[in-house]
């Protein structure tokens, strides 16, 4: 049956999906956004530049469009946010939905190089209407190998990039200098972030192909990929391997390196959660340490349709709505949640796991204490 115009036009329209470029100052992301728009994937990409003080992209503009809007020479459509990143979106998707401006298909974010990726992930995910005409599409991160480094030695903002990122891209190897550090910060950033894809832009990798539609849906079948997008098996198997390192004495903690304060580890258990206690475990975990979950990625099993586990995305305090698949993806049916943490303690949430599973354990409240807890919060939580 043929929908009548009305109820075509109250569809909302297929989600963008929306890429965010991060990276240090100077690591090379404008220089990697002008290849990437060179390629016909990312024809009809809206172009957003959260740049910090003077803008330093006047090569790529050719003709002015409207306001702040440009044209580039890719044909792409640029725009700079110099106010509010909500604002500026929702102008956008009203030219957009207007015809007041050329059509595009996906928006790539640049960052600022000092910026913190984290709460503009956050904007994005907890705006009811932005959440809705937007699908975080994927972050990727760029490193220069010649300052990379140091950069991560000096500045928190630039591990946080790479560690919340889904694809880490290494700059400059092509320089002496770079080729000499491009091993060391591989593995620097493969200890960071064991779940990201590390790309080497010298060597052609950092293509359209790998650093696109790296979320959890894949556009072109529109079923879900969740074991590419958590890539929990990287995570738990870099977790061995760190714990190893420890083990023997080879790498030591430095309360004052910024990378010792983010780990990366992944949450596994076969115990599905009943769904109140599920909502206790997330609402429990944003309340008391909602600054600290930098990303929180995973697919979970709920005893009440055990078929049919949910997908979670979380940044600091704020949950996607959880989405349920209709099946699991593979023959793996236990929960797997990736937790990119900052100043968290990992015995922390295991315990809270295990309390809410009702794994008993010494000094850990069981889950008919936390469940009903008159204290807990009121519920109407992540899953209603
Ligand atoms: N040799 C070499 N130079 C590069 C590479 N990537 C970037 N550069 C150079 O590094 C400088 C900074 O690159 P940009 O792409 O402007 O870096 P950016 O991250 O956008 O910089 P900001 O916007 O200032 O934060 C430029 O001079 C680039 O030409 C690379 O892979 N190899």
């Amino acid at each position: 049956m043929n929908d009548s115009p009305s109820a075509a036009q109250r569809r909302p329209p297929p989600p963008i999906p929306l890429t965010i470029l991060t990276g240090f100052l100077g690591a090379g992301k404008t220089t990697l956004l002008n290849t990437l728009l060179a390629a016909p994937e990312l024809s009809d990409t809206l172009v957003l530049i959260n740049e910090f003080g003077e803008i330093g992209l006047d090569h790529l503009f050719i003709e002015k469009v409207e306001g702040d809007m440009v044209m580039m020479s890719s044909g792409c459509v640029c725009c700079t946010i110099r106010g509010d990143l909500v604002t500026t979106l929702e102008d956008l998707l009203r030219r957009l939905d207007n015809g007041r401006i050329k059509p595009f298909r996906r928006v790539v974010l640049e960052t600022t190089g000092l910026a913190d990726p984290a709460p503009i992930l956050h904007t994005i995910m907890s705006h009811p209407y932005l959440v809705m005409r937007f699908r975080l599409d994927g972050v990727i991160a760029v490193v220069d190998a010649v300052n990379g480094e140091a950069t991560l030695d000096a500045h928190e903002e630039a591990v946080k990039q790479a560690a919340v990122a889904d694809r880490l891209v290494i700059a400059k190897t092509d320089l002496p200098d770079g080729a000499a550090h491009a091993a060391r910060l591989t593995e620097r950033l493969a200890a960071l972030n064991p779940g990201a894809r590390i790309l080497i832009a010298a060597k052609g990798e950092a293509t359209p192909q790998a650093l696109l539609d790296c979320g959890l849906y894949d556009p072109a079948t529109k079923t879900p990929r969740v074991r590419e997008w958590l890539n929990a098996e990287a995570v738990e198997s870099a977790h061995h391997d760190h714990s190893h390192h420890h083990d023997h004495g080879h790498r030591h903690h430095d309360v004052n390196r910024h990378d010792d304060h983010i780990q990366a580890f992944c949450l596994t258990g076969d115990t599905p959660f009943t769904p109140p206690s599920f909502d206790i475990f997330i609402d429990l975990l944003r309340h008391t340490h909602g600054p600290r979950l930098l990303r929180v990625k995973g697919i979970v099993a709920l005893s009440d349709e055990p078929e049919r586990p949910v997908v979670i995305h979380g940044v600091q305090h704020v949950f996607h709505p959880p989405h349920r698949l209709d099946a699991w993806p593979d023959a793996d049916r236990r929960t797997r949640i990736v937790f990119i943490v900052k100043d968290l303690d990992r015995a922390f949430v295991e315990g809270l796991y295990a309390a809410l599973i009702n794994r008993p354990a010494i000094d850990t409240p069981d889950a008919e204490a936390l469940t009903h807890n008159p204290l807990a919060p009121a519920r109407g939580g992540l899953l209603g």
